[in-house]
C-alpha cells in the first residue's frame, strides 16, 4: 500500500522522523483511512524513558511527522491534485503541542491516528493521538505551515 511519505520527492525525504532517505531516522509511514490518517510504529528497546515505558520525545516526534504528512496530503486533496505532484507542497512544523495522558508501555506496536482540524491558507492544523493496545496515551496538535521560499534565511 502507498504511504503518504512514498510520494515525498527525494529532496524533501531526509527528515529524521519521516524521510525515507534517512537511514538513521524513524522512517514512519502514514496511510489515509477515510477521514483519518494512520501510522504504526514499534519503538525499540532503546527508546526508553523510565524502564518499560516509551520516551516522550519519540512520541512527540511521531505526532509531529504524522501531522506534517497528514497536512500535506490534505492540501493536495483540497486542491484536487495527486500527492507529491509538482509544484511540491512542502510543509514544516510551525508549532507542536503534546499532552502525555498516560505512560506509554514499551514493547508493542503503537498506532498514531490523526485528522485535519483546520485547513486555511498556508496553514493546516492536525490533531493526532497515540494508542498503545487501543488505549490513548498521548494527544497532540500540529500546526503545519507551507514552507516559504525564504526558509532558513
Ligand atoms: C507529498 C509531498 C509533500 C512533501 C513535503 C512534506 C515535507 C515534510 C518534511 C518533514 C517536516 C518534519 C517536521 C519538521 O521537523 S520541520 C522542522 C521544524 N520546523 C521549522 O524549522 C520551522 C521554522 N519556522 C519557520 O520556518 C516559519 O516560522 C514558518 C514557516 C513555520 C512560518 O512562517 P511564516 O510565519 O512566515 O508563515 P506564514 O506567514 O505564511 O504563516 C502561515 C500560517 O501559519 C501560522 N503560524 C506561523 N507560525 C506559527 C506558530 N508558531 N504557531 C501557530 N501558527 C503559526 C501563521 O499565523 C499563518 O496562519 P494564518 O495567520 O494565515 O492563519
Amino acid at each position: 500500500m502507498q504511504a503518504i511519505q512514498d510520494s515525498y520527492p527525494d529532496n524533501v525525504a531526509h527528515c529524521y522522523g519521516c524521510g525515507s532517505q534517512n537511514a538513521h531516522g524513524h522512517r514512519i509511514r502514514t496511510f489515509q483511512e477515510g477521514e483519518e490518517t494512520v501510522t504504526r510504529f514499534t519503538p525499540e528497546a532503546y527508546h526508553t524513558a523510565i524502564p518499560g515505558f516509551v520516551y516522550g520525545g519519540l512520541l512527540a516526534s511521531l505526532i509531529d511527522c504524522h501531522g506534517t504528512a497528514t497536512a500535506a496530503a490534505a492540501r493536495y486533496r483540497a486542491e484536487g491534485r495527486e500527492i507529491g505532484s509538482a509544484p511540491v507542497l512542502r510543509f514544516v512544523t510551525a508549532s507542536l503541542s503534546v499532552s502525555f495522558l498516560k505512560p506509554t508501555p514499551l514493547g508493542g506496536e503503537l498506532e498514531i491516528r490523526g485528522r485535519v482540524k483546520e485547513l486555511r491558507g498556508r496553514k493546516v492544523i492536525v490533531e493526532a493521538s497515540v494508542f498503545a493496545d487501543g488505549v490513548e496515551t498521548v494527544r497532540g496538535e500540529v500546526v503545519a505551515a507551507e514552507m516559504p521560499a525564504s526558509f532558513g534565511n
